[in-house]
């Protein structure tokens, strides 16, 4: 069911929130703090855009809203060393997403 799908993207999504690891992602990343950002990750994205795009209705399918959350964790490894602070966050909230996500299949 359409609306049932969006609720457990709403839930996942405040779940990822309120994680202890979730502080790298809660806000866009901030251009002027890391310039080299914006020239090196070519579509950014955070939890307070996706939180946006669920109020706007944006998220059609269960997959658009999953490939949104994917790409905050691939923009971190794609910038982060593993063995860094954002790095490491970015490892466990992905796991912390992908074991939820098969949870509430
Ligand atoms: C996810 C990410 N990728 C690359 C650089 C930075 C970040 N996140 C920042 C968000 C604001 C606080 S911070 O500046 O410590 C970390």
């Amino acid at each position: 069911e359409q609306s049932e799908d969006m609720t457990v993207c709403r839930l996942i999504l405040t779940e990822m929130d309120k994680h202890d690891d979730g502080w790298p992602f809660l806000k866009p990343v901030n251009f002027k703090q890391f310039p080299a950002y914006k020239k090196y990750i070519r579509q950014p994205m955070d939890f307070t855009t996706m939180k946006n795009k669920l109020r706007d209705n944006q998220y059609k399918t269960r997959g658009d809203f999953a490939a949104d959350v994917r790409l905050i964790f691939n923009n971190c490894q794609t910038f982060n060393e593993d063995d860094s602070e954002v790095g490491r966050a970015g490892h466990n909230m992905r796991k912390f997403f992908e074991v939820r996500w098969k949870q509430l299949l």
